[in-house]
This record gives structure tokens, C-alpha cells and sequence, in this order.
């Protein structure tokens, strides 16, 4: 195996403005970039709609593959940042909006909203400020649910584990009482001493979530509670996804300061780039932000899909930007001598666009490339969830009042013979979205349970096992009056042992071999939420208006600079 190859320095230890301003605008000037934070926020504040980069060369034609949050929103962004490039996305399925959907069923109470894909957005991160923003540019102020952070959906998290649920501390308090339950079981002593443990070695780069934690925490904490709560994001396995990748300022305080504990007790750090586009997109948002100040999660009214569905009216109506849904893309190949990518396989075939911005999942990406482009593309691959949305018209079926619960590897087959990994209480989650009132839950199965399955279940399949996890755990036996069940085929990426080290490969394979031309967005790189896809695609738009080769990458394959969260 090649080694992994290491971030390069294009900025010094210790930042000056010269340095950094050369990486992002071309700047001149020698202070140091403490100082002149808040200048630089604003030069972006500014730059995110007039692009002041003296060397930019607008792309004539761009090519956006896939039509999901990520390629809708880089297509939005960067047809304002761009406003004279021509841009084309081109989607493989009849619809827009990806994993997306919010399925609105009539019945004679009233309609209620079934999601097959993501359902909530939290709001109080960096990604998250940049998707209100979005928000805010596209209208959808008055379209927000919110629910407040003191609201038991906010508060209340479970896990089920001895054949029970066991509630989650959500305040100081709470944490004394929680220490007496069986799945927090040696907690206190192993986070009073995890300062005492000693760190990693220094050459370890990156381990498994499932070893980090171990090595910090013990065995206990990390099985009964940390693998079920990446269940609960990534539908995997901690044994192989990466402590890197996953908890990066964690992992990285280890490196450090020594420990997880002296990294929280000492100063809260933060990536600079993020620390600016908190700056640039926090005040730019300002109304939103104070609308949802008391918010821990929010949606929408008419469900998720209210988002993509608002961003191509936008897309097309208002922007002109042309959307191809339909249609089959046979391959990408680099033109050197016009610096262009070509699209091989829909209308013509071959249709040349100075940059192709890919939104696919990184396995799919490959697929397009010629042979050898970059393997590492393929080490990304997803899981299988299946998702169950039953509701029922008696209230307050499930006996418990919160987000939901999820489910740890530590429990055995028998207590969760069809491997689920959680349920969500949508009724207490999102009370106000159904005009009928009832008991609305959604159950996921699968994930990486079914990483090596032969045969996956059918959609009846589905409902019955769903309704045997709530029969087994939470003891109900009503007949639900409607179900649903979704298939989520490769639906969540994989962030591996190695993750970071491969993204470097990627971004030096194709800075090579497609000549910055490709550049590379949505969940397989950076984060699988919503949020980060958001981001990703405005990361993508950001720099493809400015028409520099780049990759979309460029975090993973330079050093990053810490600063201090609170500077001002
Ligand atoms: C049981 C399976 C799953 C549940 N949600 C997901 C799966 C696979 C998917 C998912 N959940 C989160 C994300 C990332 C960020 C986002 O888009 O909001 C994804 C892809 C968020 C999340 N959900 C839980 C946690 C701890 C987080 C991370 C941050 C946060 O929002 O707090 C917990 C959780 N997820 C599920 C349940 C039932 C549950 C807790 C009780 C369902």
C-alpha cells in the first residue's frame, strides 16, 4: 500500500495575512491575520457577491452532475456569483431533489407528511448558518417549523439497551441521575480518567472511531452509547469509520493537548476558514438567525422538500439556469488541449463545458472517468437504509416523549433480530406538520448490518419488520392506519479509516488528470448531512465563478490553520 501522502504547507504555522491572502484572494500586506480578521470577513462578505479577485475568469459553460440538494444548490449559488456562466445540471431520475422527498398523504382527517430522507436541520453551526442563508435568499422565512430548545423532542434522546429505553442526559443535572443507568455503566470513572490515558502515537494518523474511543473512554461507553449514535448519523459501523474524519477537532485535541478533556477544558478552537464564513454568512443572516434563536431543530412546513422544490423554481424561473432530468451520462474525459471537460452520452455525443462540477456519490464519479483516473474514488461506497414511516390515529403510542431512540452494536440479535438502528418519534419531533393528529414514528433498518446482505427486504418486508421492532421494544401491536417503506439504495457514504489521506489523493489525481476542471461536491467528501452538503456546494460554486482549477478538496489537501472560536 502506497503511504498516505501528507497535507501540504501553502500556509506558514504561524498565518499572515500575506499568506493567507495569497491562498484565497491574492492579496498583499504583512500583519498578522489576527488582526485583521474582521478586514478579511468583510473583503469575503463582500467577495461572496462581487468577487473583487482581480485574476477571475467567469467560466462561459458549466455542467452540474445530479439534481439533489447539492447540485441545486451549487447551481443556485453559482449562477449569483456568476451570473454570466451558462449552467446545465443534468439529472439521471425524472425528479429533482435526491434523497429528498417529502410524500404529503391526503386522508379523510387531514393530510399528514411521510419523509423518505432527511427531516430535520439544526441551525446552530457553520454549515448550518450557511443553509439559513440559502433560506433567507430563497424566502422560505414564513415556511419554517421550529422546535424550541427547551421542547421535549430537543431534550429527549434515548437508547435502547437491557430490553429498555434508557433517556439520554440532557442537562448537568441530569448527567448524576443518567450515571445509575446500565448503558452508561462505568461512564463517570472513564471520563474522570480518560485526562490520564495516554495519547496516541505520534505517527498514527487515524484509527477507527470504534479504536479512539476505546483507547479514551473504554469499551462500555464506546459500544453501548458512541455506535449507537453513529447509527444515528451514519448508519455504520465504528469499527471502520474514521476517528479522523468523524470527530476531527476531537481526534486532533488528542494530538494536541493530550487528551479530549484538557482540549475542552483549554481554549475552543476552530478552523480559520470556518471561523470566517461564520463571520460572513452570520451577519448577513442576521433576521433568520434571531427568528431561530430558540430553535434546536427546525423543517418545514410542507416538509423537507419544500426546500428543493423552492431551489429549482428558483433555479430555472429566476436564474436560467437549464435543468435535464432523464437523462443518462456515459463519461467525463479531460481536453487538455481546450481545457474542458466533455460530457459523453446525453443529446449529443459530446457536449464540452469549461468545468463540470460532480454532485454524485464519489463511486459513481469513478464510474465516469476514464480507467485508473483515481481508485481512491472508489473507496467511498454507501450503505443501506431502509426507511419505515407508520402512522397511527391514537396518540402518544410509543409511551415516551422525545426524539426517539437509537439502538447499539452491543445488543444482542434476539432484542433486535431485524437489525434496526433506530426509531424517530416524527409526532413529538415535528407535532405541527400533520393536520391529523395521531402517533407518526419512522423505523430505519439496515445501514451497515446490511453490508454483506444477499438479498435485501421488500417494501412489505419492510413494514412487518418494522412493526416488530415497535411490538418488541415499545410493545405495540395497533394496526397502523398508513405506511410507508423506502428502500434507500447506497444512501449514506462511508468515511473509512483513511478518509482524509484518500481526499488528498483524489484532489492530487485530479488536479492532474482533469486539470482542476472537475470539481467534486455533495455527501461523500466533507460531511453527510444536509448542512454540509449546503456547504459543499457553496464551497464548489464559490470557486468555480472565480475560474481557478480546483477540486473541491483543497481543505483536505493543505494545512489547516486553528484560531480561537471567540475571536472577536
Ligand atoms: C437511526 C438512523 C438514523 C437517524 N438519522 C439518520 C440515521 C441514519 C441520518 C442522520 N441523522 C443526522 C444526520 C446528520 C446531520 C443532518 O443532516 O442533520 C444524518 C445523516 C443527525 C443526527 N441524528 C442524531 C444525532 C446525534 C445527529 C447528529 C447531530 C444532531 O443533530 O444532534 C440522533 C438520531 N438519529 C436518528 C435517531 C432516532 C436519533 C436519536 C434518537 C435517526
Amino acid at each position: 500500500m502506497k503511504p498516505p501522502i501528507p497535507r501540504q504547507t501553502l500556509r506558514s504555522h504561524h498565518l499572515t495575512s500575506k499568506t493567507f491572502a495569497r491562498s484565497f484572494w491574492g492579496r498583499k500586506g504583512d500583519e498578522p491575520v489576527e488582526s485583521l480578521i474582521p478586514q478579511i470577513a468583510e473583503e469575503w462578505h463582500r467577495g461572496v457577491e462581487q468577487h473583487p479577485d482581480l485574476h477571475r475568469i467567469p467560466p462561459k459553460s458549466v455542467a452540474i452532475l445530479g439534481a439533489g440538494v447539492t447540485g441545486l444548490t451549487t447551481a443556485y449559488q453559482l449562477s449569483h456569483f456568476s451570473p454570466e456562466t451558462s449552467i446545465t445540471v443534468l439529472e439521471s431520475s425524472p425528479r429533482t431533489g435526491g434523497w429528498i422527498q417529502s410524500l404529503k398523504i391526503p386522508t379523510s382527517k387531514g393530510s399528514i407528511i411521510f419523509e423518505t430522507g432527511p427531516r430535520t436541520l439544526r441551525p446552530w453551526t457553520v454549515n448550518g448558518i450557511i443553509t439559513l442563508n440559502l433560506i433567507s435568499h430563497l424566502n422560505l422565512q414564513s415556511q419554517i417549523l421550529q422546535i424550541p430548545k427547551t421542547s421535549p423532542a430537543a431534550k429527549n434522546r434515548y437508547i435502547y439497551f437491557n430490553k429498555q429505553l434508557n433517556e439520554l442526559p440532557s442537562s448537568l443535572s441530569g448527567i448524576f441521575n443518567a450515571l445509575r443507568l446500565p448503558v452508561l455503566k462505568g461512564a463517570a470513572t472513564s471520563v474522570l480518567t480518560e485526562i490520564f490515558r495516554r495519547k496516541r502515537a505520534k505517527d498514527v494518523e487515524d484509527e477507527s472511531v470504534e479504536s479512539f474511543l476505546t483507547r479514551r473512554l473504554g469499551a462500555n461507553l464506546t459500544n453501548n452509547l458512541a455506535s449507537a449514535v453513529f447509527h444515528g448519523i451514519y448508519a455504520g459501523d465504528i469499527a471502520n469509520l474514521s476517528a479522523d474524519a468523524l470527530l476531527h477537532t476531537v481526534y486532533r485535541n488528542e494530538r494536541v493537548y493530550g487528551s479530549i478533556t484538557r482540549g475542552m477544558l483549554g481554549v475552543q478552537e476552530m478552523v480559520l476558514e470556518d471561523k470566517l464564513l461564520e463571520g460572513v454568512y452570520g451577519s448577513r443572516t442576521a433576521p433568520l438567525l434571531n427568528q431561530l434563536r430558540k430553535a434546536s431543530i427546525y423543517s418545514f412546513k410542507g416538509g423537507m422538500e419544500t426546500l428543493t422544490r423552492r431551489m429549482e423554481e428558483a433555479v430555472t424561473e429566476e436564474c436560467d439556469v437549464t435543468i435535464k432530468t432523464g437523462v443518462t451520462v456515459d463519461g467525463l474525459r479531460y481536453n487538455k488541449e481546450k481545457n474542458e471537460v466533455e460530457v459523453l452520452g446525453y443529446d449529443s455525443p459530446a457536449n464540452s463545458f469549461d468545468f463540470v462540477i460532480s454532485t454524485l456519490p464519489a463511486w459513481k464519479t469513478a464510474n465516469l472517468l476514464p480507467p485508473n483516473t483515481s481508485n481512491s474514488l472508489y473507496e467511498t461506497q454507501g450503505v443501506t437504509v431502509m426507511v419505515v414511516n407508520l402512522f397511527y390515529d391514537q396518540p402518544n403510542m410509543t409511551g415516551y416523549s422525545g426524539f426517539g431512540y437509537l439502538i447499539p452494536k452491543s445488543v444482542p440479535l434476539e432484542q433486535n433480530p431485524h437489525r434496526a438502528l433506530g426509531v424517530i418519534f416524527d409526532s413529538d419531533a415535528m407535532p405541527e406538520q400533520d393536520e391529523r393528529k395521531g402517533t407518526k414514528v419512522t423505523v430505519m433498518l439496515g445501514g451497515h448490518w446490511w453490508d454483506n446482505a444477499t438479498s435485501l427486504p421488500s417494501q412489505e418486508d419492510g413494514i412487518r419488520m418494522a412493526r416488530e421492532v415497535l411490538n418488541q421494544h415499545l410493545g405495540i401491536t395497533a394496526e397502523p392506519t398508513e405506511t410507508m417503506a423506502s428502500l434507500q439504495m447506497d444512501c449514506i457514504p462511508q468515511y473509512g479509516v483513511g478518509h482524509a489521506g484518500r481526499l488528498r489523493q483524489i484532489h492530487e489525481d485530479l488536479m492532474d488528470k482533469m486539470g482542476g476542471r472537475l470539481v467534486l461536491a455533495g455527501s461523500s467528501y466533507g460531511g453527510v448531512g444536509l448542512n454540509d452538503c449546503v456547504r459543499s456546494a457553496r464551497d464548489a460554486a464559490f470557486g468555480v465563478a472565480a475560474g481557478r482549477p480546483m477540486t473541491n478538496l483543497e481543505r483536505w489537501a493543505f494545512e489547516e490553520v486553528w484560531i480561537p472560536k471567540d475571536m472577536p
